[in-house]
């Protein structure tokens, strides 16, 4: 897979300079083969894994399609979740940071209509929103798109699963044929397909994925644990790992909200983000956690798709999603930008070990199984840190002589020698263990109670629209659920596939050569 520098590209002096404002040092792998195809005009289909630009793969042929001196709506970005399409224009208006005259505006439910009619009236020429938004307007004659030259599905496949195929395709067909499309996602189930062939011109398909699905700078994890255990496990591995940042995800609005209120009693500063909460409130939410005022997210799938946060060092599976794309998505949340991350997937019973088999099968990874770390584990990872410390302090050098001074006055003056000194600051210099008690461990392995299988309200039901769109998990059928039966047979014969050659951080901002 090639990978270029942008001044390959042969981009205009403004977006270049944005990109170089960014700290962008060169494009990923979708977006060296993405970005040529694109700024030729061709329709395109672009699947590559969470967190490597897919953005700006389609952002910055997009702003260099639009002439800053018309009123019209040259391009429109649909998304399925209002963050999603609030992030994306936010990553659009740096990209187009020194393009004067360009104005994006951001459309989606649930915020002040009285704002977007403004902005759609000042005449921007980018808008991003999401589908049932966008439709609203064009009923309204609020927006026209008579003039679109180019038009992106963001998380295509998505917007699909969630009932939107009507409002797209309407959408859609408001357009000039003579546009481009341009499908771009992580996963690109079949259904997808029918979508490009209607209403794309012999799109390119470039895939950069190639045997696993997930990011390979992941580190996936499970746990066999009982359902009343998992809270308390969350805790111990944010202490074990030290993950400042984390995403916790459980398929129930019901389950978000008692999880985080019980992270919280456990002192962990948590805040839950689901449909149920209105605009405003899921804006605060999140913002608090890009932020860093809060440091566990506790989401439902609203938050799985798209959502990019820098540094988040940890996404957890409380459960296991329905549906096994999901479950790259979400982890997806993590190892973005050549960062590295970790995901840690909690199972209990037996459904969930063949739910967990066909996501590997599906994602074509193969997940490792850890048991908890316990108290002697933390308390030894904590006595490494601690020597660590000692160790970097002596070799830093610097001016040590003023602290021997002390010591020695010390002992000299209390009549203690130095062994003793040390002993009374290792005991002070060594942190308490945290350890919160973790319930019913090593329990017999329980059944799932009905309560949390079946009660309670899922975030997005899938809806009969998709037709067809089990297919995508090879062949699996039946109704969204998950294959039950015997294990299979387990073949990773290309695990941490070639090509990505293991996982090795990447530099700042930079995107690591092993993920290319
Ligand atoms: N060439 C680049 N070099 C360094 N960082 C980049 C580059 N391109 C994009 N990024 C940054 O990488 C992060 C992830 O990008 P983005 O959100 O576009 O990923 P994605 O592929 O769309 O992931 P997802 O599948 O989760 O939607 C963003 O913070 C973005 O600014
Ligand atoms: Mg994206």
């Amino acid at each position: 897979m090639k990978q270029l520098n942008f001044s390959e590209l042969a981009l205009s002096q403004e977006v270049q300079s944005a990109i170089n404002d960014m700290g962008f040092a060169e494009a990923t792998p979708i977006q060296s083969e993405a970005i040529p195809h694109l700024l030729n005009g061709k329709d395109l289909i672009g699947q590559a894994q969470t967190g490597t630009g897919k953005t700006a793969a389609f952002g910055i042929p997009l702003l260099e399609s639009i002439d800053c001196s018309t009123r019209e709506v040259a391009a429109i970005v649909l998304c399925p979740t209002r963050e999603l399409a609030v992030q994306v224009a936010e990553e659009l208006r740096k990209l187009a940071k020194y393009k004067k005259g360009l104005f994006i505006s951001t459309i989606y439910g649930g915020d002040s209509i009285q704002r977007q009619l403004k902005e759609l009236k000042a005449g921007p020429q980018v808008v991003v929103g999401t589908p049932g938004r966008v439709m609203d307007h064009l009923q309204r004659k609020t927006l026209r798109l008579d003039h679109i030259q180019m038009a992106v599905l963001d998380e295509a496949d998505e917007m699909l699963n969630m009932g939107f195929r009507e409002d797209i395709e309407n959408v859609l067909n408001q357009m000039p044929e003579t546009r481009q499309t341009v499908l771009f996602s992580a996963t690109m189930p079949r259904p997808i397909l029918e979508i490009a062939k209607r209403f794309q011109k012999s799109p390119i398909h470039v895939k950069v994925v190639k045997e696993e699905l997930t990011n390979a700078s992941i580190d996936q994890i499970y746990y066999d644990i009982p359902v009343q255990a998992k809270e308390a496990v969350i805790a111990r591995l944010i202490e074990y790992y030290d993950l400042q940042r984390v995403i916790v995800f459980a398929n129930m609005k019901k389950t978000v909200d008692d999880l985080t209120e019980g992270l919280n009693l456990l002192g962990i500063s948590a805040k839950a983000i689901h449909g149920d909460l209105n605009q405003n409130q899921r804006n605060a939410v999140l913002t608090a956690f890009r932020g860093g005022a809060v440091n566990v997210l506790v989401a439902t799938d609203v938050a799985a798709r798209g959502i990019d946060v820098s540094s988040v060092d940890g996404v957890f599976n409380y459960d296991l999603p329905y549906d096994a794309e999901y479950y790259v998505h979400r982890i997806g949340r993590t190892g973005r930008a050549g960062k590295l991350g970790k995901s840690f997937s909690f199972v209990t019973g037996r459904n969930d070990r063949y739910r967990l088999r066909d996501i590997e099968d599906f994602s074509k990874v193969r997940i490792d199984r850890h048991n908890v770390p316990t108290v002697q584990d933390l308390a030894k990872r904590q006595q490494a840190k601690l020597w660590e410390k000692v160790t970097e302090t002596l070799a830093e050098g610097g001016d040590l002589e003023p602290y021997e001074i002390l010591a020695r006055d010390f002992c000299k003056n209390n009549g203690l020698d130095s062994r003793q000194l040390a002993v009374a600051l290792v005991k002070m210099a060594m942190p308490d263990v945290n350890a919160v008690e973790i319930p019913n461990l090593n329990a017999e392995r329980e059944r799932r109670p009905a309560s949390v299988r079946e009660g309670g309200e899922r975030e997005f039901s899938r809806n009969s629209n998709g037709g067809g769109y089990n297919g995508s998990r090879g062949g699996n059928s039946g109704g969204g659920g998950y294959k039950s039966g015997p294990p299979r047979k387990k073949e990773y014969g290309s695990y941490k596939g070639e090509g990505f050659g293991g996982k090795k951080p990447g530099g700042k901002k930079k995107f690591s050569k092993a993920i290319a």
